[in-house]
């Protein structure tokens, strides 16, 4: 068969074993052929294909609902239901998304892609249908299927709700895709303890062997008792999870090739019979099929665009932010022993490699726990170590009970590095960092810094670990200017970066000071001379900035965040303390889910680039001219 001719599920049920290997070979070639043009996440996708295949042909979506841990591994679940001709449109702007998406399709349930959240959907969803029992259509219970990854199952949703589903027994099948990686090996006793079981078939055959002797064991006699005393190694290996899911009350099987599709159908017809939560344990390679996949370097593709950076040092080719956040970091972790590291299963790309490298003993990967990473630090800086936790903006809100009570409360000395703050494109609503001002901004002592520039970036990375409370820095995910425009600030203060004669003056806030700067370019050719302001840090807000504000008629920031409750919002209230009189006008991300596509192209249709900015300054101050009144201060 085709895979263009597959218009949904039902056209896959009278497939052959072979006509299957097929399909799951053309699934494969789309894949990788539109994520090497549109980017996208390639080793997860590839590597549930089979799972996907078995599950459309074992249940019957929508009316039996398959749910995505995370969403990232959803690419063969699209192709299956009906998007193959719009395929190529993934990830980009008004395209089909990287994730499950609701408005796509009726198979596609949960749209968020932080991960370990399925389990719980499928408890809510369980719970639901057995109260509903009354369904008229008389049709057996609706079925919940959750595909959880090994990685997810490290996050501590997923064992709350596994506490929950064993406990209630809800009829819930949970496919443990286990791959054995996150975006690095998986920090898991669970899963690694399988390594050798991964798709080793000897090793699968070995446990089918071991389970044989121990039911012919009375049979055999002492002989078999000696060899069996040299494979209960292998057999503590296989009866490890199974006692952890069964504790639980989850029923548990496994492990199975999950890239054998006749083995996992046989499994989950198996499971359809189980009157209760069972898992189904399966062994998967990541990037199956496509050898360069096979490594998490490419768990998702993108290129990092050029930012409109208004003077490139020359020579010199431009750098990420996380570059250079993580050379700074290594350099840092030499001068100060007490430094060290933690991540969520995220340290390559947070740049922290290097870092773990030179001081492995320093570096701590605690899986997709942001939570526990966040108290862990607190712990460890309680203990006299200064963390730094690098944990991408959109990531740390999971984790603001611990930022906020664990960490500020006490008042510890924690650095919180959230690398992709601000609109980040291409994964959509649930991955743009646009809250991160917001809440820091909630937490009482906590030294927020903004940097504009690989240069400030290296100098308030400094400056955030000699302070002995908490401190935030927060950079994009793209290439960092190098704006030498009036050289580096210093401390806690502001930088003036352009001066203008007149009473207006921008706040560029981080990244956002490079399209403020090309605003007052355009306004400059207004014949106005505007002031333009980089902050460098938002709390404490700068002394002098506060004064050169309260001494102006209008103040316009701009933030790559939300607006609502954001530093503009903070820097004005300080402003107002002093001159009640002076005008703001508030530029940043609406309280909006905002769309995936590409990020300079979701700022333009913010008005969050030069030209816009530009323009909304001229409106504002066209409905508020001749309102200013002069404050006697
Ligand atoms: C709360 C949260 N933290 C971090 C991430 C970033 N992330 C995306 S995929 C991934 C690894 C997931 O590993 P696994 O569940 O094993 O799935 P696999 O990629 O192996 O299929 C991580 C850490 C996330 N999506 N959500
Ligand atoms: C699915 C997920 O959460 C991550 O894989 C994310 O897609 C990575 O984003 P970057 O591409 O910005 O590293
Ligand atoms: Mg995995």
């Amino acid at each position: 068969m085709e895979l263009e001719s597959v218009k949904g599920p039902s056209d896959l049920s009278a497939l052959s074993t072979v006509e299957l290997e097929d399909l799951a070979e053309q699934i494969r070639r789309r894949i990788v052929d539109t994520v090497s043009r549109n980017g996208g996440h390639l080793g997860s996708n590839l590597g549930s294909v089979e799972i996907t295949l078995a599950l459309h042909r074992s249940f019957d979506s929508p009316r039996d609902i398959i749910l995505f841990d995370t969403g990232h591994q959803a690419y063969p679940h699209k192709l299956l239901t009906g998007r193959n001709a719009d395929f190529d449109s993934l990830r980009r702007r008004g395209g089909i998304s990287g994730y499950p998406n609701r408005a796509e399709s009726e198979h596609d349930w949960i749209e968020n892609s932080h991960a370990s959240t399925a389990l719980s959907y499928a408890y809510g969803m369980a719970a639901a249908f057995q109260v509903n029992t009354d369904d008229p259509s008389g049709l057996p219970l609706r079925r919940v299927v959750a595909v959880v990854g090994d990685g997810a199952l490290t996050g501590g949703m997923a064992y709350e709700a596994l506490n929950n589903i064993g406990h209630r027994r809800l009829p819930i099948i949970i496919i443990w895709n286990d791959n054995g990686r996150s975006y690095a090996p998986t920090i898991s006793r669970l899963s690694s303890s399988l390594t050798k079981l991964r798709l080793n078939p000897s090793y699968i055959q070995a446990r089918n062997r071991i389970k044989q002797v121990i039911t012919d064991l009375p049979k055999v006699g002492n002989r078999a008792v000696n060899s069996l005393a040299n494979m209960t190694s292998a057999l503590r290996e296989v009866i490890e999870p199974r006692v952890f899911f069964e504790a639980l009350g989850v029923r548990y099987t496994g492990p199975i090739d999950g890239h054998d599709i006749s083995e996992l159908e046989y499994a989950l017809a198996g499971a359809k019979e189980w009157n209760g939560p069972i898992v189904i344990h399966v062994l998967t390679q990541k990037g199956k099929g496509y050898p360069p996949a096979e490594d998490d370097e490419l768990q998702c593709l993108h290129d990092l665009k050029v930012p409109q950076a208004l003077s490139d040092v020359e020579g010199e080719p431009p750098v990420s932010y996380t570059e250079a956040f993580s050379k700074e970091l290594v350099r840092i972790g030499r001068e100060n022993p007490s430094v060290v590291v933690l991540t969520a299963a995220m340290g390559g790309p947070t740049g922290l490699l290097p870092f773990e490298a030179a001081f492995p003993a320093r570096y701590f990967d605690v899986g997709i726990a942001e939570q526990h990473a966040v108290t862990a630090a607190a712990g460890m800086a309680m203990a006299g170590l200064h963390p730094v936790v690098a944990i991408y903006s959109t990531f740390m809100s999971r984790a603001f009970d611990q930022v906020n009570l664990d960490v500020g409360l006490h008042g510890l000395g924690v650095t919180f590095v959230m690398d992709r703050a601000g609109i980040t494109g291409d994964d959509g609503p649930s991955h743009h960092g646009v809250l991160d001002l917001v809440q820091m901004l909630s937490v009482a002592g906590m030294t927020i810094f903004v940097p504009s520039s690989i240069e400030e970036l290296r100098v308030q990375l400094h400056l955030a670990i000699e302070i002995e409370g908490p401190s935030s820095i927060r950079f994009s995910k793209t290439l960092a200017p190098r704006l030498i425009r009036g050289g580096v600030g210093v401390g806690l203060e502001e930088r003036i970066v352009r001066e203008g004669s007149s009473n207006t003056v921008i706040v560029g806030i981080g990244k956002m000071l490079v399209p403020a700067l090309l605003a007052a370019d355009l306004l400059e050719s207004d014949g106005r001379e505007v002031t333009v302001i980089d902050p460098r840090v938002i709390r404490p807000c700068p002394t002098a900035m506060v004064e050169r504000l309260a001494r102006a008629d209008y103040v316009i920031t701009v933030e790559d965040g939300l607006v609502h409750g954001g530093a503009g919002e903070f820097i004005a209230a300080a402003v107002h303390a002093v001159n009640p009189h002076v005008l703001f006008r508030h530029l940043g991300v609406p309280t909006h889910y905002l769309p995936h596509g590409n990020a300079d192209v979701l700022l333009t249709e913010l008005g969050l680039d030069g030209l816009g900015i530009a323009r909304a300054i001229r409106t504002f101050l066209a409905q508020t001219e001749g309102q200013v009144r002069r404050a006697e201060f």
